[in-house]
């Protein structure tokens, strides 16, 4: 379904991604691993349409969305979650996760605020929704919290509520268990198996061998800004070249 073709970045004399070609599989959780440096944050950020990339191009079905910016990716059902968790800390978490259909509906939060009929019944489905995701995820008992006052683990869950709001197709995830406890990454594991029940494509970029081959239906390996390999977790765990660059050294 999305179409990565002989993607190269270059940062003025560094290569960080050479000639990267893979394909994502409509349903299926992939996962992106390689050492510090191999390239997975800059791919990355390349098919969020945060850089542009040096050469190749990015196709979603038969439509080239190569240097499309995040929003226009979004209204495509392209969306992704960072690393580092950016939540509105002052707005309760039922809020945090409306912001982001606001944005997908068309009745702004200005628009919405004189009350129309019309807009009292959208801002109606619109908190049912936000407060459907917050159960997908298992936090809708804390929707009326202050977003800043969650713990760690909590305002993870909270950014992925938010990146399903927007009833993605693609749903990119940037080192998702980075900072959780063994427990919270089981249930990150389980959260994630039930994001592609629900049809959406995940994809993760993630240090966490464990979580990695425990949920990937598929894995691309990168080392050095080049594609190293890629399979299933079985494949990549007994291949020669995988372990010698990465999977050995620990
Ligand atoms: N904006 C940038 N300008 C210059 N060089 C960059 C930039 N972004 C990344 N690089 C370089 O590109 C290479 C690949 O970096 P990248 O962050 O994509 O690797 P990574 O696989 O995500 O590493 P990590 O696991 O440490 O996050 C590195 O050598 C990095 O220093």
């Amino acid at each position: 379904m999305l179409e990565i073709r002989s993607i190269t970045q270059v940062f003025g004399g560094l290569t960080a991604l050479l000639d990267v070609s893979f394909s994502l599989r409509q349903g299926e959780i992939t996962g992106v691993i390689g050492p510090n440096g191999a390239g997975k944050t800059t791919l990355f950020n390349i098919i969020s349409g945060i850089y542009r990339q040096t050469s190749g191009q990015i196709f979603l079905k038969d439509k080239n969305i190569s240097g499309f910016p995040p929003e226009r990716l979004a209204r495509l059902g392209i969306v992704r979650t960072f690393q580092n968790i950016e939540l509105f800390g002052q707005m309760s978490v039922l809020e945090n996760v409306k912001v982001g259909l606001h944005t997908k509906s068309g009745c702004g939060i200005f628009s919405c605020s004189f009350k129309l009929p019309w807009h009292l019944a959208e801002e109606r489905r619109i908190t049912e929704s936000a407060r459907n995701w917050l159960d997908f995820c298992g936090i809708s008992d804390l929707a009326e919290q202050r977003a800043d006052s969650l713990p760690f683990g909590k305002g993870r869950l909270l950014e992925i509520a938010r990146a399903l709001a927007m009833e993605p197709q693609i749903m990119f995830m940037d080192e998702p268990a980075a900072g959780l406890n063994s427990r919270e990454t089981q249930d990150l594991a389980t959260l994630i198996r039930k994001i592609r029940e629900a049809g959406i494509t995940v994809v993760l970029v993630e240090h966490d061998m464990e979580l990695v081959m425990d949920v990937c239906d598929r894995i691309l390996v990168l080392n050095l800004g080049e594609k190293l390999a890629e399979g299933t977790p079985r494949e990549i765990q007994e291949n020669q070249a995988v372990i010698a660059a990465y999977l050995g050294e620990g």
